[in-house]
């Protein structure tokens, strides 16, 4: 894709928002591991959605996708051989890394861009103890599994993915003794872990969590078959509710407020810097006179820091995003870029290994970036664009296939001005 110039301009109307691809991933995991027919229902499709089904596919579920709707009649057994194609999901490689290991399947996993790069460790060790035969190459994608996963207490660090935690807890249920997953870290992104054993348990899985800091898990058990409707995806409100906050007017129609996504923290943030969450006839909003700086953790919310960074950057004084030193070992290292995005713009920003500072400025300039293969950023990116003096230039904006493949369609409607630089 050619490089798209953004000019500003004002973005209004109404959005229904992509649905939770976290809970898309789950929900398509559990059914294919059950007993019987699941019916996935408003499931939006992405390059990560299509990696999970294709791998689910390659384990031996039987997929069939029509629109939204996902029917999966679960594998009956296990595949023998795998090929695994997880292109550009992290999610993807963790779940699927202990599910080849149930009952031995010899898997090969391929990937894109930075996934080869993202650790994978927490794993070797667990194949180191557990007898397991693993092959792979430095930084690019290309890994062997060969063996079978035996019950067991598992250590586990929680500060580097809660992605390897999840990815047990799909698999030790199957084994045939007790296993338990001990945390041996401060948790994080630990409601990531919530949508897991919310999902596990709509599946007919027990987990006993003993204050997450160890998990217990009954052997032998069975996923049953159940339908599931996926809600609006909260990491990709923030991109709007951002955008209302620094002026812009879009009514996000399919929230549910009641939602377990960590991410729906983007509302309390947004309001501790002076924004409002509206309700309108039509659904919610948020409305903002003035935005004031403040301090944001990112450990429980790496995924819409980008798009904080772009609300720090129009807000009065100076704010801090602290323990943000995960965002480095995702799809790029996302403090890095939050940093240069916004000092492309003219803001002020002082990174350190785990933290930016950022200098709210009253008006901002355009320039020449990058998308960083990011989707986050390219979508925080084209939100910036909309308030700045002069044209944002982004390079490769098709990257946000990864999860929201219609961000620029949507962006359009809504009054978004971008073309063909
Ligand atoms: O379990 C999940 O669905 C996810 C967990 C988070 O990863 P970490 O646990 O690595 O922070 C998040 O960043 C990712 O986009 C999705
Ligand atoms: C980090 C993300 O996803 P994943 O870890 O699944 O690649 C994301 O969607 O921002």
């Amino acid at each position: 894709m050619k490089p798209i110039c953004i000019e500003s301009s004002k973005l209004q109307g109404l959005l229904a928002l992509p649905t939770s691809k976290s809970l898309a991933h789950r929900a398509i995991i559990c059914a294919s591991l059950s007993k019987g027919v699941s019916v996935i229902g408003d499931v939006s499709m992405s390059k990560d959605i299509e990696a999970t089904i294709g791998c689910m596919r390659a384990l031996g579920a039987h997929i069939v996708v029509k629109g939204s709707t996902v029917t999966i009649e679960g594998l009956s057994s296990f595949s023998k051989e795998a090929e695994m194609n997880c292109e550009e999901s992290g999610s993807t490689l963790r779940f699927m890394v202990p599910l080849a290991c149930v009952k031995g399947t010899k898997t090969h996993f391929t990937g894109k861009g930075q996934l080869g790069k993202r650790p994978l460790d927490i794993y070797y060790d667990i194949f180191d103890r557990k007898g397991i035969s693993y092959s792979y190459k430095k930084d690019v994608l290309d890994l062997h599994v060969e063996g079978t996963l035996t019950p067991g207490t598992f250590h586990m660090r929680g500060d580097v993915s809660s992605q390897f935690i999840t990815g047990l807890l799909f698999a030790l249920p199957l084994l045939e003794g007790e296993s338990h997953i001990v945390i041996t870290t401060k948790l994080e992104s630990k409601a990531y872990i919530d949508l897991t054993l919310q999902m596990l348990e709509h599946f007919g899985i027990t987990i006993i969590n003993e204050n997450y800091e160890r998990f217990i898990i009954p052997p032998h058990q069975q996923y049953h078959a159940a339908n599931y409707n996926v809600e609006a995806d909260f990491s990709q409100s923030a991109f709007f509710l951002v955008a209302d906050a620094i002026g812009h007017d879009i009514t996000l129609t399919n929230m549910n407020l009641s939602s377990r996504q960590g991410d729906r923290d983007i509302i309390p943030i947004l309001e501790r810097m002076g924004a409002k969450l509206i309700k309108t006839d039509e659904g919610y909003k948020m409305e903002a006179e003035e935005l004031k700086a403040t301090t944001i953790d990112a450990s429980q919310v790496p995924d819409i820091i980008p798009a904080l960074g772009v609300a720090c950057a129009f807000a009065k004084g100076t704010s801090h995003i602290i323990n943000a030193q995960r965002l480095r070992i995702k799809e790029c290292d996302r403090l890095e870029a939050t940093r240069i995005m916004l000092e492309t713009c003219g803001v002020q920003v002082k990174e350190t290994e785990d933290s930016l500072t950022i200098i709210g400025q009253d008006s901002l300039h355009g320039g020449k970036l990058i998308s960083f293969n990011d989707h986050r950023m390219a979508m925080s990116e084209a939100i910036l664009a909309t308030r700045l003096t002069s044209p944002l230039e982004i390079d490769d904006a098709l990257c946000v296939r990864k999860s929201y493949p219609h961000f620029f369609e949507d962006y359009k409607k809504l009054g978004g001005q971008y073309h063909e630089c």
